[in-house]
């Protein structure tokens, strides 16, 4: 069997000691009588044994360091270097989970049956018909899968936190939900905002050696228009510029400044709020426009250390319009403007993430194709770090648009 390297330095510790136990003992007992050099031997054997478990502890810690199961605790003369979210930080790039909520009321009225069952924790299978068996998988496997009786909170710990909570060590994030008209898209997005600006706070409040900003802004694309969430005099087509540093930046597109968590989530309320108006005023469903907030983190550390000064990352969370328009075939006037364009956005969107998703070797990277990659390229590509939770409806009588998110869930990942 091979011996692992903290394996091999212990072996080689235990060699030296017995070495050095007997060279004392024949150096040091030539002028002893019988019973003392005895003893002399004995307390060598201790001092050895007792020498040996502190080189023993101390290689198990650094094997426990090296395998990521202890946090570095500190750094001399700097601030803890912790890791929000936890040792599992470090993790995969695009990460694909999965939602299916309960039956809603019209459903539950209308006896509809559930078509799909979670497994276990990563599985999701639905009941095919005998003609579909054969041709169509019938399982399929993601990184997280939550059940009908899950609650957000579980989602948000389990599924997304860790990558929302890397906008605080300076990497760029963005979190979408993506599911047809219905299928707990809004319902998920708003619990899952809710909770990491709890833990953004939290982790302000356990920083005490840094000063932060937050800063947010918030828009929405409908029709390839960009409409500021924050500012509704704006008007509805906001232009897209390529700056030389920052990427594509929204002209025009206000950013506030948080001064705490209670006027953060009054900003973001404010966002939610003029979806709505929009909604109304072009008598339009939200399932139709893709919202994006973005919560800028930045940070810097009080004092000199050796430590990293500054971060500065986005957190992008992404409510997307329902899925169900892109298959959409039997449209026409403004419906099928209006499903072309989700079209177009939610296939560039697939394409570009089933490319990052495949790593190096994708080759062109179509973010310039929508407005919505082209918004978020630089919290997708590079060192960004990307969840994405699919939503569905249990209802058979939305099957087919279930598995159809499904299939985009697998290319997201990468496996198809
Ligand atoms: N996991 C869930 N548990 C309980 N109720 C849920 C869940 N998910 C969604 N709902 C409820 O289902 C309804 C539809 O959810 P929601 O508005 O979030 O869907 P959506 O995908 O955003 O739809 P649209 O694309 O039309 O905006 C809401 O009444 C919501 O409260």
């Amino acid at each position: 069997m091979m011996k692992s390297e903290p394996q091999k330095r212990n072996a080689l510790a235990v060699g030296n000691q017995i070495q050095i136990v007997f060279y004392r003992f024949f150096s040091g007992s030539a002028c002893l009588s019988g019973d003392l050099r005895f003893l002399y031997l004995f307390a060598l054997i201790v001092f050895a044994s007792k020498t040996e478990r502190s080189h023993f502890l101390l290689v198990s810690s650094v094997r426990e360091a090296e395998a990521g199961e202890l946090t570095p605790a500190t750094t001399p003369g700097g601030p803890k270097a912790t890791t929000p979210g936890g040792p599992k930080a470090k993790e995969e790039k695009i990460v694909v989970t999965v939602r299916l909520r309960p039956l809603n009321k019209k459903e539950q009225l209308a006896k509809e049956q559930l078509a799909w069952d979670c497994v276990d924790d990563h599985t999701i299978a639905f009941k095919p018909s005998p003609q579909e068996r054969a041709t169509q998988p019938t399982s399929f496997v993601f990184d997280k899968v939550f059940g009908p009786s899950s609650i957000t909170e579980a989602v948000y710990e389990d599924g997304v936190k860790n990558v929302a909570l890397s906008a605080l060590m300076g990497i760029n994030a963005t979190i979408f939900a993506y599911g047809q008209t219905s299928s707990g898209k809004t319902y998920t997005m708003r619990g899952i905002t809710e909770k990491a600006v709890n833990d953004i706070y939290q982790h302000i409040l356990n920083s005490p050696e840094r000063d932060f900003t937050i800063r947010i802004s918030g828009l929405e694309i409908y029709n390839e228009n960009v409409r500021d969430l924050l500012n509704s005099e704006s008007g509805r087509n906001l232009k897209l510029l390529d700056d030389p540093e920052k990427g594509t930046v929204v002209e025009k597109l206000v950013e506030e400044t948080a001064s705490n968590d209670q006027h953060l989530r009054h900003l973001i309320g404010i966002c939610e709020a003029q979806r709505q108006v929009g909604e109304t005023a072009l008598n339009d469903t939200s399932s139709r426009s893709h919202q994006i907030i973005r919560l800028t983190i930045e940070s810097t550390l009080r004092e000199n250390s050796d430590c990293v000064r500054s971060f500065v990352a986005s957190l992008n969370l992404v409510d997307l319009a329902g899925s169900e328009r892109a298959s959409q075939t039997h449209a026409d006037g403004a419906r099928l403007r209006e499903g072309c364009h989700i079209n177009l956005s939610l296939m560039t969107l697939t394409t570009v993430i089933r490319k990052l998703s495949v790593g190096k070797r994708s080759g062109h990277i179509p973010y310039r194709d929508s407005k919505l990659t082209r918004i978020l390229q630089h919290s997708l590509g590079g060192n960004a770090r990307t969840a994405i939770i699919c939503t569905l409806s249990p209802a058979l009588s939305h099957f087919e648009q279930s598995r159809n998110t499904l299939y985009f869930a697998t290319r997201a990942k990468g496996s198809n």
